[in-house]
């Protein structure tokens, strides 16, 4: 092998780098660039074997001239990275500088990387480079400069993942959200809500009735088992026309045992967004990504013929020019997007319910001040309890289920957010958690005080930082189904029963927020909890 081969590879791998994949972006297309550069070591193998080598030598010449391309790659990429890059003069720490494997590194095993960016950015300040190409941004300003209506800021590279496929969270393009936003919204509106009722008065008369057997027994519940199993059976009833009925079986329904199972690593991918597109062009995972989306469209036409349906999801949805071409796929956000947020939400407003007790005695004496105890509660009467609101916000504030928020590309031109100029083409997050603990917004920012958010003005410096659903165009389409369910469920759940950590067991409960894991929705532990039937009644 002549050895003077290897400069060339160095410099070829070098110049690729500075002259094609410095720019633009690339993620998506990963896998397709992984496979060429496959089949151009097997070529380069064949050549050397044509030319004379024997194979083990051809094989030692190939991997050498490979290491010298890749070197040069790498060289170029790191020398860029650390000392030219737009984003060279923001703090962060040097090896996310360099590789976007520091994120990685600092995101497995516990997926905490958003209580850590909270120290970070108390360390190092309101901008940190936490990728090579990212800013984490912690500033109470931020959230409507990133996020306003009025903000150029556009969806990042993340949402891709679906590409070249949509739904209305994942695509980049503003028109063809605008075009599909109009039927989600109509999905969700007061009209909409009031025809969802009866079904929902179902599920939550199942979930009292599994509390009621539980407190009759004494016996714990898995309230975070308990509340995952009442949201997707709300959101499939929802989505298909009929709940997974995963309340009444106990059993979680195959498709979101999968995803239970897959969150912690597609949760993992997704912080690497090419490593996701390399892993989806894999003949076996394409396979079952192709599965799953075959099942969701045959759901969807069993909706479709069923005869007297009530107003749901699709009712709406698939007046969208869109839905023929993206239903599967809007019908997987519904569930996705629905299912966990609300269960977690609901375990979450619990923990706090028991670890502060003096707040279910206000929240039950509030409510009978607003309904008489026979009286059937209705959100319009529990949207009138500021207790209830300010109990939800504040849950929402603390542990916000979407922690590091969605990422955001700055416009070509460059961009001021609070203050600072960032340049353009970047790649920007401005993460939940630790902008709603931030003292310059919320004093006291990691206590639970509700009354901040009805009786105690001071306790709130900026309500803008108050965004657990994010805020503008690309907020949650959700959120009014959301906080209805939120204020039905505690309202009849707190009404009914004393809820509780099971005795002696307060420390090890702890467990259940300290370990919340990112995983872009949030992955929670099981919580066992105690409900006590106020009146003391056996069912
Ligand atoms: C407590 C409950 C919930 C929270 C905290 C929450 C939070 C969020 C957040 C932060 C986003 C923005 C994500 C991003 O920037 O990419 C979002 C988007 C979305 N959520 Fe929710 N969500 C909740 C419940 C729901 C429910 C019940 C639904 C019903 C299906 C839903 C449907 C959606 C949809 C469709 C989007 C995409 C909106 C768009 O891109 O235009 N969410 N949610």
């Amino acid at each position: 092998m002549n050895y003077a081969l290897y400069l060339p590879a160095f410099i070829s791998g070098a110049s690729l780098e500075l002259l094609l994949f410095r720019k633009g972006e690339w993620d998506r297309r990963s896998g397709i660039i992984v496979k060429r550069y496959a089949i151009l070591f097997y070529v380069a193998l064949i050549l050397m074997f044509v030319f004379g080598q024997s194979i083990r030598a051809s094989v030692a010449s190939t991997l050498r001239l490979q290491l010298a391309f890749l070197g040069g790659l790498y060289s170029a990429m790191a020398c860029y990275r650390l000392f030219f890059h737009p984003l060279k003069s923001f703090p962060g720490p040097f090896g996310a500088r360099l590789s976007i494997f520091w994120y990685l590194k600092e995101s497995i095993p516990d997926m905490q990387m958003y209580v850590r960016l909270r120290e970070l950015h108390k360390e190092q300040g309101d901008f940190i480079r936490i990728k090579p190409r990212e800013l984490s941004i912690c500033h109470p300003d931020a959230v409507v400069e990133v996020h306003g209506p009025q903000t150029k800021m556009l969806k990042g590279e993340f949402y891709d993942v679906n590409y070249p496929q949509h739904n209305l969270q994942m695509t980049r393009d503003p028109g063809y959200h605008h075009q599909k936003r109009r039927y989600w919204d109509k999905a969700f509106n007061t009209k909409a809500l009031k025809s969802y009722e009866p079904r929902l008065k179902t599920h939550f008369t199942i979930l009292m009735d599994i509390f009621s057997k539980h407190a009759a027994s004494k016996e714990t519940i898995n309230a975070s088992k308990t509340f995952m199993d009442y949201s997707f059976d709300v959101i499939s009833d929802l989505t298909f026309g009929k709940p997974f009925n995963m309340l009444t079986t106990g059993e979680p329904h195959p498709i979101i045992k999968e995803f239970i199972e897959a969150k912690k690593i597609m949760g993992t991918a997704l912080s690497l967004t090419w490593l996701f597109h390399i892993l989806r062009s894999i003949p076996w995972v394409e396979y079952r990504m192709n599965e799953f989306i075959k099942w969701y469209k045959s759901e969807l036409d069993d909706r479709s013929k069923a005869s007297s349906p009530t107003q749901d999801f699709y009712t709406h949805l698939s007046q969208s020019e869109t839905f023929e071409k993206d239903g599967p796929w809007d019908a997987q956000l519904a569930i996705f997007a629905g299912g966990d947020t609300v269960s977690t939400t609901l375990t979450n407003i619990c923990y706090l319910l028991a670890e502060y007790p003096e707040y279910q005695e206000r929240l039950n004496e509030d409510l009978n001040t607003l309904c008489r105890p026979d009286e059937e509660l209705d959100d319009q009467t529990l949207s009138k309890s500021v207790l209830l609101g300010g109990i939800i916000n504040e849950a929402l504030r603390l542990y916000p289920p979407v922690p590091s928020g969605g990422q955001r590309l700055t416009p070509p031109e460059g961009i001021v957010i609070a203050g600072r100029y960032i340049p353009g083409n970047m790649n920007v997050i401005t993460p939940a958690y630790s902008i709603q603990r931030d003292v310059r917004a919320f004093p006291q920012p990691d206590d639970f005080i509700p009354e901040r958010w009805y009786s105690r003005p001071e306790l709130i410096l900026r309500k803008d930082a108050f965004f657990p659903f994010s805020y503008g165009h690309y907020n949650c389409a959700g959120k009014p189904l959301a906080m209805m369910e939120l204020r039905m469920v505690i309202g009849m759940a707190v009404r009914k029963f004393k809820i509780s950590f099971p005795l002696g067991k307060k420390r090890e409960c702890r467990r259940y927020v300290e370990e919340q894991a990112d995983c872009f929705v949030m992955h929670t532990q099981p919580l066992s909890l105690m409900f006590e039937d106020r009146e003391g009644k056996r069912v």
